[in-house]
């Protein structure tokens, strides 16, 4: 029986090895962390993600042949293929902070692989790392193997959070990418073979390592960069009365461009997008290359500008102030189906918010008040200027409020922000809340989820994301 050990019960690799041991009964699969709670959720009925359809799938094999452990050493000792899906973010001090990917948690991962292992092992790394990653990982083994052999290989996964399960049961494509010797090669084919239970045999690509390294991180710059570009034309809609969902399906009809990824948004988040352009973009200036790592950079700071530009909307359409007032923040989470708030645009837009002193009444379907507070107490980093790290009063976040209702957070608002894209907030009594709100009362919808010229006539004055403004917004000062 072949056995796999994944190191790092996280977002990818409770996820994925739990699909892995569902389609193939007859693989071991254990999932290690050095986190205890964490390891005893995944063991317990409340996981420590929510992620639609994971559930059912955990329940069906955990304890037949896929197992959670903190007894990381023993069960890497005992593996065949050993994934390695720890986190990978960017570096906050030293050289290329701000910029360069945190590879502290892999190397000592590394470390204990070779310490650990009496038998030949595949290392796969799972987690998004720079291109020549697995080059430093080769040496970090074969310089403490005493004689085992080890192949690295690069797998990156590429599901989202809250499609991950239907991701991962139906990828584009599976990439692997080996060295090309005929170990790598054998290495290459043990891994397709796992993965060949459910994907069909055109789908797994096989590459390089350095191409399989360096096409996880083109993959999620490219498709941030449709969103920083949709979101630019957003800002342009805006000023000419043209509609950016009318453009981006008009543009996206185009066979060569493609419909898909083209949201305008208040912005993108996640744990990913930033962490994986600002690591290209330290590797690009590393090679020498400061106009594509330029280049690479604007993708980012659209979505800054996208950001600010929503909160700047916000205070110059409440008469420039919203000091005192209360606006209700609808939705948290970085995207809808998740319960993960890491990067997510809300972060930005209440800081912003709470820097011009709104009082905030934040709800959100998956993410809890602890959340949010540690959320908005955090120090924001700045890239830029890494030396710039402003933390939150302990104040300002007593002007913070978390609520489990919809109704509840709207109640004496002035405002509502819709920041992420819920399902349930395309159909609450938008009636109900507006009799219960301070009047004028304003909607601003940062996922472009309501139906606007339903809620103008129930009497809200309502501001969507690169559509044509009404008349209140456009006698408001110019937003810079
Ligand atoms: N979150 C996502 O949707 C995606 C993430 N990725 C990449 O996958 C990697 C993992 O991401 P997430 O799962 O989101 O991170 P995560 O933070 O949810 O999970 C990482 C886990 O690794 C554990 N860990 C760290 N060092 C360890 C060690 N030495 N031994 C044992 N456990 C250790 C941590 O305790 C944590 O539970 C990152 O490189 C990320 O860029 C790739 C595709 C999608
Ligand atoms: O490497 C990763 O971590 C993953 O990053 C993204 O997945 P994820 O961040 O989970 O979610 P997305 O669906 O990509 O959304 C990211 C952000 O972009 C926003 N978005 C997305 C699409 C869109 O059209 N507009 C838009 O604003 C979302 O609301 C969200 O804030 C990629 O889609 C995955 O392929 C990749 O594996």
């Amino acid at each position: 029986m072949v056995k796999i050990c994944c190191i790092g019960a996280g977002y990818v690799g409770g996820p994925t090895m739990a699909v892995i041991a569902l389609k193939c009964p007859s693989i071991e699969v254990v999932v290690v962390d050095i986190s205890v709670p964490r390891i005893s959720a995944w063991n317990s009925d409340q996981l420590p993600i929510y992620e639609p359809g994971l559930d059912e799938v955990v329940k069906e094999c955990r304890g037949r042949n896929l197992f959670f452990s903190t007894d990381v050493e023993k069960h890497v000792c005992e593996a065949d293929i050993v994934f390695v899906s720890v986190n990978t973010p960017t570096k906050t001090r030293g050289l290329g902070a701000g910029k360069a990917a945190d590879l502290t948690y892999w190397e000592s991962a590394a470390r204990m692989i070779a310490d650990v292992s009496k038998s030949d092992k595949i290392v796969v790394e799972k987690s998004t790392v720079p291109v020549k990653t697995a080059e430093a990982i080769e040496k970090i083994l074969t310089h403490n193997s005493k004689g085992i052999n080890f192949q690295i290989l690069s797998n990156p996964e590429f599901l989202a959070e809250g499609t991950a399960i239907e991701d991962l049961f139906k990828p584009d494509r599976v990439l692997i990418g080996g060295r090309e010797t005929p170990e790598g090669q054998k290495a290459v084919k043990a891994l397709k073979d796992v993965y060949a239970h459910w994907v069909p045999e055109q789908n797994i690509l096989t590459t390089n390592l350095w191409s399989a390294e360096l096409s996880k991180l083109a993959a999620n710059a490219f498709l941030a960069q449709r969103i920083s570009s949709v979101n630019a034309m957003s800002a342009l809609c805006e000023a000419t009365g043209a509609d950016v969902s009318q453009v981006a399906y008009a543009v996206g009809k185009d066979t060569r461009i493609g419909p898909k990824f083209l949201n305008a948004s208040v912005g993108f988040g996640g744990s990913c997008f930033q962490k994986d352009i600002l690591n290209l973009v330290y590797i690009c200036e590393c090679n020498g290359l400061p106009e594509v790592a330029e280049y690479w950079k604007q993708v980012i700071k659209i979505n800054d500008y996208q950001k600010s530009r929503f909160v700047n909307r916000v205070v110059s359409s409440m008469f420039n102030t919203v000091s005192g007032k209360k606006v209700a923040i609808l939705g948290f989470a970085f995207k809808k189906d998740t319960g993960d708030t890491r990067e997510t645009p809300a972060i930005d837009v209440c800081t912003g918010l709470l820097g011009d002193k709104a009082r905030l009444s934040i709800y959100d379907p998956q993410v809890n008040e602890d959340q949010i507070q540690r959320d908005l107490s955090m120090k924001k980093f700045d890239w830029d200027h890494p030396l710039h790290l402003q933390p939150m009063s302990p104040a300002t976040v007593k002007q913070v409020s978390c609520v489990w209702d919809a109704y509840e957070a709207t109640k004496d608002a002035h405002a509502i922000c819709i920041m992420t894209e819920w399902d349930e907030f395309k159909t609450l009594d938008y009636k109900k809340i507006y009799d219960n709100m301070q009047k004028p009362a304003f909607v601003f919808d940062g996922r472009n989820v309501v139906n606007a010229e339903k809620l103008r006539e129930i009497g809200f004055i309502v501001y969507s994301i690169g559509k044509p403004l009404d008349a209140w917004l456009k006698d408001m000062p110019a937003v810079a």
